[in-house]
């Protein structure tokens, strides 16, 4: 039977990030996608024009539907809005027996919030300890912990005060840092450390949900952690090489580069 992911995120109009990300990695990676819309963004390449939040009723019934029904292999979680959609996720992610892939969206690439700040407390304490594998960028790393990463040399450091929030795995995103592309995987005591190279390309629209997502269709597939971590970089990789323009300003990575090439 084709394996079942979850994504619970926020919709991207422009197609770029978020839920519609969520479910071209999904399919892009042969499983079934599924999604609980948390917010509803008017997104495009130039920045986010605007953002509403869904009621927790609302979240909390499509999460049921979903999960009552169907069941899932694992889940993901992306944009959140608030302290309250944070706590009702965390309590379905903590009820439901499959791996979670918690992606912690602060702040988008051109710098509009995704995330109240009155949550990031609700995030270090509800939300990082039910997932099993925690995903933060650098700002998010910073956000979360006060750990400012400037080298590879901080990302050990970065990773331990991720891991001190409860989560089995920290993935800890290099995306920001200049030159490869490294992040680094740990959960303690193994140390992964993915490097790719870095592609000069400003369409990178929706990296982070789309390795968050890839990460979940492979865990839903049966990999180990590292094993669906680096199945997920190298996708992201070829996205991100393949990523193009689109209206004005960052266009998206391509979801489909697999079809497009033949691989
Ligand atoms: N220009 C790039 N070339 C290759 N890989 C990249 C590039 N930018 C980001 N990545 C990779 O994309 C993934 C998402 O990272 P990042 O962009 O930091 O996340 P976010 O979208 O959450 O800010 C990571 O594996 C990162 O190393
Ligand atoms: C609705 C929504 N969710 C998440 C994001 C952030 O996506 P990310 O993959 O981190 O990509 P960038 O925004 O950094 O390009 C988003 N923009 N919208």
């Amino acid at each position: 039977m084709i394996p079942t992911v979850l994504t619970v995120a926020g919709s991207d109009s422009g197609g770029g990030a978020g839920i519609q990300a969520d479910l071209k990695t999904m399919l892009a990676l042969g499983v079934h996608g599924m999604s609980v819309i948390t917010a509803v963004t008017a997104q495009n390449s130039l920045g986010v024009q605007g953002a509403w939040e869904l009621p927790v009723a609302a979240v909390r019934a499509q999460y049921r539907s979903v999960v009552d029904d169907i069941g899932v292999r694992a889940v993901k979680t992306g944009m959140l809005a608030s302290a309250e959609l944070v706590e009702a996720v965390a309590g379905l992610i903590a009820g439901t027996d499959a791996p979670a892939v918690v992606d912690p969206v602060g702040v988008s690439k051109h710098g509009d919030s995704l995330l109240a700040a009155s949550a990031l407390d609700s995030v270090r304490t509800k939300l990082l300890p039910v997932a099993t594998v925690a995903t933060p960028n650098l700002d998010e790393v910073a956000q979360l912990t006060g750990v400012r990463v400037e080298s590879e040399g901080d990302m050990r450091r970065a990773a331990a005060a991720v891991l001190g929030h409860g989560p089995r795995w920290a993935l800890i995103k290099g995306g920001h840092l200049a030159g490869d592309a490294v992040d680094l995987l740990t959960d303690g005591s193994e140390e992964h450390w993915l490097r790719a190279p870095r592609h000069d390309n400003r369409h990178t629209h929706g990296t982070g949900c789309t390795l968050a997502s890839a990460i979940a269709a492979q865990l839903a597939k049966g990999d180990s952690v590292p094993e669906a971590v680096a199945a997920a970089k190298e996708y992201v990789t070829g996205a991100v090489a393949a990523g193009f323009a689109l209206g004005g300003g960052i266009g998206p990575v391509d979801h489909g580069w697999r079809f497009r090439d033949g691989s």
